[in-house]
């Protein structure tokens, strides 16, 4: 299958670097679902991806009923003054009742019982005087209630037939509450995408082990390990890679026969002891490597066989970010959901930027902050390494500039990218 020129290989191009937009238009077209539908209890749907829509094969409520603890009785029954009226039944939520309501009669009812028929409006107790005279109880009921008032209609959250969620969504807390109140049990979802978490780097140790000089403590498996959970993904941690190419390419080989994706950190810039894209380029086919993006300028995908390799840069900063702009969207179509774009919103800029580098599109740690008077801005964390864990942990998100800007001035509106958004905090 050959896509339209522009994505066909950002080499094709005949450019150095991809901009960030033409980097998303590459991957909108190099991905596609992979996983296969399974039916799963509710119980296990969360995060999970519909395979098809939910419709509700029944109103939700099912019947009229009541929002209060009240009264129950017909509108028209009212006078100038109110209602003076005779206490005739008793509905307690799960007891439907078959019984006409007489006219200027009331039944007590609870938040949650069928409206008894006849009755049109409920009034709260806490507005009701009770009597008891002759041996019978009577309610007072002031005037000022609306025809309806305290009542819930049928089908008024949920209409039968409606199409509540649609294939291809992530089902939240509130989608699966929304499913089970239409009595529906079980889900059909699409299958976990398998992904093999790899870090590559001959300095790199997992905590806990002995380290010398020269020795870098593996925080990416970690970062990347935390970021797939959110996702419909079983993720499995290949270990540490060391930079050797046959070793590198003995790996991605054997993973890429296993896995639909796999997810490697570090090797992936120019250096030679960088092995990931000259492996990639022996066993599959590279589309995308350097992007005019800062962080995260060497990201590389790519396919070897059927499975995706997403190789994101070692720098922490830069791998999350690639993760959260690229891998992730990415790994979402895969497993059968949408290219899911950031949440963006302009927001004043509590910081200062004097001269940026034209072409290229810069994301910033920040953090949300008020500017002394109440109003919001977002403030730059100050130094700007992409080592620096500390900048991602501050952060409550990232402020996008574009390419065409240069200088920030305070004041200025910027976009920001809560990591919210992404499914983070
Ligand atoms: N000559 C050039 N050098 C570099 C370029 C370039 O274009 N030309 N790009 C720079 C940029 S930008 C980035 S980002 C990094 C990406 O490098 P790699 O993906 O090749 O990553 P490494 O060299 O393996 O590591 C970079 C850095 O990150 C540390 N690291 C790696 N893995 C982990 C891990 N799992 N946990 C914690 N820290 C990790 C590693 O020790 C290095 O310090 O390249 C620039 N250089
Ligand atoms: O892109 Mo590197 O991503 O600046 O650290």
């Amino acid at each position: 299958m050959t896509g339209p020129h522009l994505l066909d290989d950002c080499f094709a191009h005949g450019k150095e670097m991809l901009l960030h937009l033409e980097a998303l238009a590459l991957l909108k077209e190099r991905v596609s679902a992979v996983t296969t539908a399974e039916t799963v209890p509710l119980e296990m749907a969360l995060e999970r991806i519909l395979a098809e829509d939910i419709t509700a094969p029944r109103d939700v409520p099912l019947a009229d009923n009541s929002a209060v603890d009240g009264y129950a009785f017909r509108h028209s029954d009212f006078d100038e003054v109110g209602g003076f009226f005779r206490l005739q039944q008793r509905i307690a939520a799960g007891h439907a009742s078959d019984d006409l309501l007489a006219p200027r009669s009331t039944a007590r009812i609870f938040t949650g019982a069928v409206m008894p028929p006849g009755a049109d409006t409920i009034a709260m107790q806490e507005d009701c005087e009770t009597h008891r005279q002759d041996g019978q109880d009577f309610v007072v009921v002031p005037q000022g209630l609306r025809k309806g008032a305290n009542c819930r209609k049928a089908g008024e959250d949920i209409a039968q037939g409606t199409t509540i969620l649609e294939a291809g969504h992530r089902l939240r807390p509130q989608d699966l509450a929304a499913i089970a109140s239409t009595g529906t049990a079980d889900v059909s979802v699409f299958g976990k995408l398998k992904v093999a978490l790899v870090s590559t780097g001959d300095e790199l140790r997992r905590p806990g082990d002995l380290i010398a000089l020269g020795d870098v403590y593996d925080a990416n498996h970690f970062l990347l390990r935390g970021l797939c959970a959110g996702l419909p993904v079983e993720a499995e941690d290949l270990g540490i890679v060391r930079d050797d190419a046959s070793v590198v390419e003995a790996a991605l080989s054997e993973a890429s026969g296993r896995f639909d994706v796999v997810l490697t950190t570090g090797g992936a810039s120019r250096g030679e002891e960088d092995h990931i894209h000259k492996a990639l380029d022996r066993l599959g086919k590279r589309h995308m490597w350097q992007l005019a993006v800062k962080p995260g300028r060497p990201m590389m995908f790519g396919k070897i066989g059927a499975c995706t390799i997403l190789g994101l840069p070692g720098n922490p900063v830069a791998a999350m970010v690639s993760f959260l702009l690229y891998a992730r969207p990415v790994i979402s179509v895969m497993a059968g959901g949408a290219f899911l774009e950031p949440q963006r919103f302009q927001i004043p800029a509590g910081f200062e930027v004097a001269n940026k580098k034209p072409d290229r599109r810069e994301f910033y740690r920040g953090y949300l902050d008020n500017d002394g008077n109440g109003r919001p801005v977002v403030r730059k964390f100050g130094r700007d390494g992409s080592g620096l864990i500390t900048g991602l942990r501050e952060a409550d998100g990232l402020i996008e500039i574009p390419e065409d800007i240069r200088t920030v001035r305070k004041g200025d509106p910027v976009t920001f990218l809560p990591f919210a958004g992404f499914g983070i905090r």
